[in-house]
């Protein structure tokens, strides 16, 4: 039985390596507007806890929607999701929005950096956010290990798209959540940015024994992926190479 939310917080290191940390069910996902479309239709799968997932599909197939289904910020139209065994649909917008912000970080395609806050004040957020302590030494270590150590005070539009996105890539995992869901994490850079992008978020998540969920136009950049799933006119397929 899953714990109550409040004390799952940081029990990642409780649960036995290669157990599912997701599990989805008959998830359907249609918008009814502009016209009526279904677009993920009963999909059901795991992914296990520390595993590397990429999810490729052409632009359009559903993976920005499934991404933000697994990560509670859109709700299903049929089916369930649940994260460490907490049912998502079960969960009240404020336990859900606590689960987003313990246990999840989020990177996105543009970066989705705050414009007015420097790259430190950019990582400390989500620190703050979450009542953690010693933040500013954890926010130095972060910097050093995506490389920007030089860079704390810049605001992000004095950073170049690759080092936004490492700076991106750190704000996701600063609070040390267990699971990583990048949605099109190198669409804006260049493919050696990329991989090296990739690379990094491959590394940093696989060290500390975080899932890392990534959707992509680019098989290129998949890298060491353990996995790699296509959306294809709304079921999800396993693509073997
Ligand atoms: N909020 C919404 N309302 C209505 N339709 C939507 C909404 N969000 C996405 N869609 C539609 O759902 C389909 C899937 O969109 P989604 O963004 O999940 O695809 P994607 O595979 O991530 O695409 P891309 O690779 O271009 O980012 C598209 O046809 C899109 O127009």
């Amino acid at each position: 039985m899953a714990a109550p939310l409040a004390e799952v917080g940081r029990a990642a290191s409780r649960r036995p390596c290669g157990a599912p940390l997701i599990e989805f069910r008959d998830l359907g996902k249609r918008y009814e507007f502009p016209q009526g479309r279904v677009v993920l239709d009963g999909l059901s799968g795991t992914i296990g806890a520390g595993e590397f997932l990429i999810i490729v599909g052409r632009s359009g197939s559903g993976k920005s929607t499934l991404l933000n289904l697994l990560g509670g910020l859109d709700r299903p139209s049929s089916g369930c999701v649940s994260v460490d065994g907490h049912s998502l649909s079960a969960l009240s917008d404020r336990e859900l929005t606590l689960l987003r912000r313990r246990r999840i970080g989020f990177i996105f395609q543009a970066y989705n950096l705050i414009s007015t806050l420097t790259v430190s004040e950019n990582l400390l957020l989500p620190l703050e956010l979450n009542g953690l302590t010693g933040a500013a030494d954890t926010v130095r270590r972060w910097l050093d290990r995506v490389g920007l150590v030089g860079l704390e005070e810049a605001y992000p539009d004095q950073l170049s798209g690759g080092e936004q996105q490492r700076v991106a890539v750190a704000r996701a995992l600063v609070h040390e959540p267990d699971l990583i869901l990048a949605d099109e994490p190198t669409g804006n850079l260049d493919l050696d940015h990329a991989t090296r992008v990739v690379a990094l978020l491959d590394e940093l998540c696989r060290s500390s024994g975080k899932t890392l969920v990534m959707a992509t136009h680019s098989r290129e950049v998949a890298g060491k992926a353990d996995r790699m799933l296509t959306i294809h006119e709304g079921r999800l397929l396993e693509v073997r190479e």
